[in-house]
């Protein structure tokens, strides 16, 4: 079937689920998922040719939408600051919000070479990196570093793996319940010696309070991974004063903390870090005017 033909098609089945430019959006990333064509291509390609066994692929995702599930999940792809990352139900789909995280990292590195000792590298944690988006993309963007990802769930850090081999960069992962640990500098796993100081540690730890449950679309509270999202008695701060303590201990003289934080614990959140002696805080929002970052000095 040609496929200006299917997209009618295509269209008119989500029509009843989803608005027309939702749509335009599935397609295009189906297509380029399924067929490696992007809409330029299409455009150049008009009467390119969907075969049979490839329009069962096409309803299958069809159907997958229609019960709401995200299309990153059906695809089992994303993107995040523009390099591809593989994902599945074990991992939260990365935000765009966390891309500008990890924007504000690296604008702030690029001044940092000037206040690295000569021939030392820039050291880098990440805290709850789910699908490993954060520390592969810093390690992208600052190919000097040398960078540390945790994580509780194994499954979550097998598609970290994955991700950090299909961008081709090295990240030390590392499998632990941070709620655990006491001493970042000497901390170890049976297979993983962790005796390091950092200049850098960032995180986006769960955040979402159980009664902010109901403010959360169906579709994220179905498919995404509730360990993932949600902290447990309400308490949206916990994961926030256990990394802080842990930091304040483990940060190089001139390091810097970095959380994505919930939007509406701006001043809280805040007020927190400053707690635990932190200077020059700042809370930053993100594109939609929300407050969503907070970066600070040990
Ligand atoms: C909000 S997600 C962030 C994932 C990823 N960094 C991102 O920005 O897309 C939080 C991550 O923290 C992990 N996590 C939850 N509890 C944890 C714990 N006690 N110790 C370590 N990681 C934990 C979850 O498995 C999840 O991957």
């Amino acid at each position: 079937m040609f496929v200006k033909e299917f997209k009618n098609i295509f269209k008119k089945d989500l029509l009843p689920f989803y608005d027309e430019q939702e749509i335009d959006s599935f397609f295009f990333l189906t297509l380029e998922n399924l067929h490696q064509m992007k809409r330029l291509d299409l455009a150049l390609q008009p009467n390119f040719y969907i075969e049979k066994n490839e329009i069962q692929q096409w309803e299958q995702v069809v159907e997958e939408l229609k019960v709401y599930k995200p299309i990153q999940y059906i695809l089992g792809a994303t993107e995040f600051c523009g390099l591809p990352f593989l994902v599945n139900e074990n991992v939260l789909i990365p935000r765009p919000e966390t891309e500008e995280l990890v924007e504000l990292i690296v604008k702030d590195c690029e001044l940092l070479p000037y206040t690295l000792a000569p021939n030392s590298k820039l050291k880098i944690l990440d805290i709850g990196t789910g699908s490993g988006c954060i520390p592969i993309a810093l390690k992208k963007f600052l190919p000097n570093a040398e960078v540390f990802a945790i994580d509780i769930s194994d499954k979550a850090l097998e598609v970290a793996k994955k991700n950090a081999i299909a961008n081709q960069v090295t990240i030390n992962f590392i499998q632990a319940d941070i709620l655990k640990v006491y001493d970042l500098q000497n901390f170890s796993t049976p297979n993983f010696p962790l005796s390091t100081s950092f200049d850098i540690i960032v995180s986006n730890p769960p955040y979402v309070r159980m009664l902010e449950k109901t403010e959360i679309s169906p579709n994220v509270l179905e498919y995404e991974p509730h360990l993932a999202l949600f902290v447990e008695d309400n308490d949206a701060l916990l994961f926030y004063r256990k990394i802080a303590n842990l930091a304040k201990n483990s940060l190089k003289p001139n390091g810097k903390l970095y959380f994505e934080i919930n939007q509406y614990l701006g001043k809280e959140t805040l007020a927190l870090v400053e707690s635990y002696g932190f200077k020059n805080c700042e809370l930053h929002k993100d594109i939609y005017g929300n407050d969503r970052m907070i970066k600070c000095n040990i």
